[in-house]
């Protein structure tokens, strides 16, 4: 649990606690959650001092992207919101409207995007094609749906995705829209992609060099389709690009709870047992055919460009990310 100070209204801890349960999930869903909640701890300040609320945003950002460490989505929400802070704002309540407009600012962009995503991306897949996904990614999904919509006939297999199986929430998603949907465990991709015409996966970050961060299972159905030359798109709103990679960082990858993989009871009966559980891979630019965002379906080499273009340098210290590489020993 993150330790609860009357600092922030309880609606911001619960949102912090959601997105590191898990609860709230899906890289653009927290990164939309972390802007949301510096509305609401904007809104709710109850002090008097512009440079007090400044602080005050600053630490409600750090316990933010303190949740998880993978989705760049998430500090570059808050960076997003932060904005509101380096303008000309020289009161209290312009400093307060102003975080608020750019939260606003930020869900408003989140959910065009993804209608963007759908259209550029939709153009990817054919009437008749055999679709593969992983995981649970609304930018996947929405141009899933979105070719559906229009009239393409499609069937699509998604994988379970061990071990929090978010293929069936995608499932039903799919099956809700009339999209032929088959579940499958992850192991089996390379016996199935045989049938598959496409890949499409979201992604959690991507990398300065155009590699792609997403679900653990990712890049080893990246190189299955690779090797059957299957063409392999990531759908994903360009806040999902890291400028941190631009300037040498490393994508630290979250390794979560054994608990999630085994049993408590099996845990304790094999105390011997050492287990790990990285929730994120890394595939490699050369095994993508292309990256599907908002301003247009790019290669992954323009990766850098993008970042260029929409970030510049970060905004944000590591310090306000609290980035610490995870110990996998
Ligand atoms: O933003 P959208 O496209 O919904 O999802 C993007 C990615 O976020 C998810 O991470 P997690 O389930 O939060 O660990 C998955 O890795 C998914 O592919």
């Amino acid at each position: 649990m993150i330790k609860e100070t009357a600092l922030f209204p309880q609606q911001v801890y619960q949102i912090a606690n959601d997105i590191r349960d898990m609860k709230i999930r899906g890289a653009g869903r927290i990164a939309k959650a972390a802007a949301e909640a510096l509305k609401i701890a904007a809104e709710s300040y109850k002090g008097e001092d512009l440079e007090d609320f400044k602080r005050y945003i600053k630490e409600a950002a750090k316990l933010l992207t303190s949740t998880r460490p993978t989705a760049v989505s998430l500090p570059n929400a808050v960076s997003w919101v932060l904005k509101a802070l380096n303008t000309n704002v020289n009161t209290l309540q312009a400093a307060r409207e102003a975080v608020i407009n750019q939260a606003n600012s930020f869900i408003q962009y989140a959910d065009q995007a993804l209608r963007k995503i759908a259209e550029y991306g939709e153009k990817m897949l054919r009437d008749g094609d055999t679709v593969l996904t992983h995981c649970n990614s609304l930018a996947a999904i929405s141009v899933i749906v979105e070719a559906h919509k229009k009239g393409k006939k499609l069937h699509v297999f998604a994988t379970e995705t061990r071990p929090m199986y978010q293929g069936y929430i995608t499932s039903e998603m799919l099956l809700k829209e009339g999209v032929n949907v088959t579940l499958i465990p992850e192991s089996s991709v390379r016996q199935i992609i045989r049938k598959v015409d496409r890949v499409i996966v979201g992604a959690d970050t991507v990398a300065a060099n155009g590699a792609v961060v997403n679900k653990i299972g990712t890049s080893l159905i990246a190189l299955a389709a690779h090797e059957r030359a299957v063409d392999f798109f990531v759908a994903t709103e360009t806040f999902k690009f890291s400028p941190y990679t631009l300037i040498g960082d490393i994508v630290p990858i979250e390794f979560r709870p054994p608990s999630e993989i085994v049993g408590v009871d099996f845990l304790k009966s094999h105390p011997n047992l050492r287990i790990l559980n990285p929730a994120f891979d890394v595939t490699p630019p050369n095994y993508i055919t292309g990256i599907i965002t908002e301003l247009g379906i790019i290669p992954p080499k323009a990766a850098a460009i993008i970042i260029e273009e929409m970030y510049g340098r970060p905004v944000i210290s590591s310090e306000i990310l609290g980035r610490v590489e995870e110990d996998i020993s």
